[in-house]
């Protein structure tokens, strides 16, 4: 039998096994579905209500619980079904996409080792006919050539010989080529999927991993994992691979719950959002890092957005001042300061009741400095909320004979006397009463001084007595005034859980940074306090860092290692997203050569048209974009939003403008500035508008490389006259210059 004709028997075999066990699933979860249904619709019936004595209260309570038990557990049940045909139904099209032939030392016989996106056993469930990609023994899949292969379980490590690797491609049950590849995963088959035209959402790279990615995805060690990859070398790919893997190997542990990710823009985490559930998995908690600042900022107050700053930043203001608070040793002064609390400097606000001071500030200051100095700080403060609550209770006993509370009594509701005098009477049921009215009026006083207490006691449990916008302020010597900048976020939150105490995260376990080069070591300072139990898997590139902090090498991705923190990094340097010829003309635009190896697929040179003026260059992208057709996506990207919302504004009738808030593709040609263009891919791309005085800075190279290594297949530069300075490093065999 040709070898061809063996794989396609397998497959057959396969598909057979899969219908089978679809056809004995599909009777359960149809058996299921029925029951559930029926269950609900006979919910009351089974369920006796009585109310009439204690004894039944808590009787028709069980049997209310009872039922509802039985109801979500069927439920659950359902939902695994449902799940299993789903995974059922993707095999069906696809059972696998690999496979290995190998050799155990000691053994004689050769296994061969189907790989797919889950697993499949035979029909007595004996042997596994597909092993899931995550599994242990597929990682020599990606990990190794023919020739001596290992692998790691929980509690041995296999090593032996793996005779071959082949690859298959299989769409709708139909076998339409298999190849036997060497260490590098088809490269035909990643030429072919490079090539494609760009979508709306992120694939997954499951079929062609590379050998330093899979390190990323299957490293269970670090507490801090941090990768610095080049522009489109497959950072954000590998991090969802690698969520896949960790919801997989720690299945009976933790779920899609447990992690979180951070990542640019809330374009960026539609844009991701496919991959999970396209392998099969529920997708993980994602958010910016400026959107959960915002949850938790008190009322009233506002917060720069990151690309305020960078627009700021554009405009150059001054920002010496700010990038003290972006420094390296940021947190290291900070924690001194928060230290030196415990014995001076403590600031708090008056607790006011009533328009009048309940409990001075001077009064908390005195009590938090009565405590013995080796008292953390937030312990204090939790011993003192204590106490002002329970102080709340003389406070409303003081206050109820007071005339404003005899005053509201007038006003209150009708309903709130009769419900009063209802509980006075249920109370006479039970003892001998003298005076059932001065009982009603007790209540009603009761009531209305107490509507007054609870914001008072809400606030105090929140630890608002504390005053951090004071202790913020006179750490950095700036009025905030209820505005936090974009460099403020870190510092002030960070020092506000460190005295205030932090909210309970317990069940974030592993948190992704994506873009990780714009944040410092004070952002990882305070993520690493709000969520202690977290690992920490950091992604990004230091030639993309356009926030002139990171740009100023204060990104954590360069900053040394701590030893209190378990840290691994690792490096990639292929990038996969565009041509050879794109990369190589960008990477030129840098002061010092990245570490980045182009892919070397065939592509046109990049072009630089050049206009007579500024109307000539507007007109030609006017031409240019309208006539725009196809899948593929074109993304006209500018240094500022401000020039992005003119152009935006002309063509608004086939183009989108992407901004901060944008939150999916609906057009094929995009606006944007490229620092909004980050972490996402086009078709083309044109740098509108690269000239001279536009970009000068170190910062501003950063962001022209950022945006041209968007561009999968295409890059144009948009140019009046000729930009001698930005040219001067690159070699004019690179571009191919065109008049007008
Ligand atoms: N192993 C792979 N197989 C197939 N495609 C890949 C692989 N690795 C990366 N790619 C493709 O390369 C492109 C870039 O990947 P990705 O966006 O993950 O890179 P990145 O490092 O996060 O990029 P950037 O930092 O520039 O935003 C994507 O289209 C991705 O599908």
């Amino acid at each position: 039998m040709s070898e061809k004709a063996y794989e396609q028997q397998r497959l057959q075999e396969v598909l057979q096994t899969i219908d089978e066990k679809v056809a004995a699933r599909i009777e359960g979860a149809g058996m299921t579905k029925e029951e559930v249904i029926e269950l609900r619709r006979t919910f009351w019936d089974d369920v006796t209500i009585n109310l009439d004595e204690p004894d039944d209260v808590i009787e028709t309570e069980a049997s209310i619980r009872q039922q509802a038990e039985l109801l979500s557990q069927q439920e659950r049940f359902h939902q695994v079904l449902t799940k299993q045909l789903a995974t059922y139904e993707r095999m069906k099209d696809s059972p696998y996409f690999g496979k290995l032939n190998f050799v155990e030392d000691g053994e004689r016989a050769e296994e061969e080792i189907y790989i797919g996106l889950s697993s499949l056993q035979d029909r007595d469930d004996d042997d596994f006919l597909v092993y899931d990609w995550r599994a242990p023994i597929s990682s020599m899949y990606y990990d190794y050539a023919p020739g001596e292969a290992r692998y790691e379980t929980d509690d041995e490590v296999v090593t032996g010989q793996m005779k071959r690797k082949r690859q298959f491609i299989i769409r709708q049950g139909e076998l339409s080529g298999m190849f036997d590849t060497g260490l590098t995963i088809g490269d035909q088959l990643l030429q072919h999927l490079l090539s494609q035209a760009s979508s709306n959402e992120m694939k997954s790279i499951v079929t062609t991993i590379q050998k330093e990615q899979n390190a990323i995805i299957r490293n269970e060690r670090a507490r801090m994992l941090i990768v610095q990859g080049a522009a489109g070398s497959g950072k954000t790919s590998a991090a969802m691979q690698r969520v896949a893997y960790l919801l997989y190997t720690y299945r009976n542990t933790f779920d899609s719950g447990n992690m979180l990710l951070l990542s640019p823009n809330p374009l960026f985490n539609q844009y991701v959002s496919g991959v999970l559930p396209e392998l099969g998995e529920e997708n993980l908690k994602q958010t910016t890092f400026q959107h959960h600042i915002s949850r938790r900022l008190p009322e009233g107050w506002t917060l720069e957005s990151p690309y305020g700053q960078i627009e700021r930043q554009l405009a150059s203001e001054q920002l010496e001042e700010d990038l003290s608070l972006t420094a390296q040793d940021l947190p290291v002064r900070l924690d001194r300061y928060i230290d030196r609390l415990k014995d001076d400097g403590m600031t708090f606000y008056s607790i006011m009741y009533r328009n009048q001071v309940w409990k001075s500030a001077e009064d908390l200051a005195r009590r938090f400095y009565d405590f013995d100095e080796t008292i953390s700080i937030d312990n204090r403060i939790e011993i003192m909320s204590g106490e002002l609550v329970a102080g709340l209770q003389q406070l409303e006993k003081k206050q109820l004979h007071e005339d404003w509370v005899t005053d509201a009594m007038e006003d209150q509701p009708r309903e709130l006397y009769a419900l009063a005098s209802r509980k006075v009477m249920q109370k006479q049921d039970e003892k001998e009463t003298y005076n059932s009215h001065v009982q009603e009026d007790r209540l009603v006083r009761k009531y209305v001084v107490r509507q007054t207490i609870k914001p008072l006691k809400a606030q105090i449990e929140k630890h608002e007595f504390v005053d951090v916008e004071q202790l913020y302020e006179n750490f950095t010597n700036r009025i905030v005034n209820q505005h936090l900048r974009f460099e403020d976020a870190a510092p002030f939150f960070y020092l506000n859980d460190q005295v205030k105490g932090r909210p309970d995260t317990a069940d974030i376990r592993f948190l992704f940074i994506d873009e990780a080069q714009d944040y410092t070591s004070m952002h990882i300072r305070y993520l690493e306090n709000l969520f202690p139990r977290a690992r920490f898997t950091l992604l990004g590139d230091v030639e993309q860092a356009v926030h002139q902090h990171t740009a100023e090498g204060q990104s954590i991705l360069t900053l040394a290692d701590d030893e209190d923190r378990h840290v691994e990094r690792i490096t990639l340097k292929q990038s996969y997203r565009s041509t050879a010829r794109i990369m190589n003309f960008a990477k030129e635009l840098l002061p010092k050569d990245p570490e980045m190896i182009p892919f070397q697929r065939e592509g046109d040179l990049p072009v630089i048209r050049s206009f007579a003026s500024n109307e000539a260059m507007q007109q030609a992208m006017f031409e240019k974009s309208s006539a725009w057709q196809g899948d593929g996506k074109l993304a006209i990207l500018t240094k500022t939003m401000a020039e992005a919302n003119i152009l935006a504004h002309a063509c608004h009738e086939y183009a989108q403008l992407i901004t901060e808030t944008t939150d999916r593709f609906k057009k094929q040609v995009l606006i944007a500035p490229s620092y909004l263009a980050k972490g996402i891919e086009f078709d083309e791309v044109i740098m509108y508008g690269v000239d001279d005085e536009t970009y000068q800075t170190k910062n501003d190279y950063h962001l022209l490389y950022t945006g041209c290594t968007r561009a999968m297949h295409q890059l144009e530069w948009f140019v009046v006259g000729k930009p001698q300075q930005v040219l001067q490093s690159i070699d004019a065999d690179l571009y191919k210059w065109i008049d007008g």
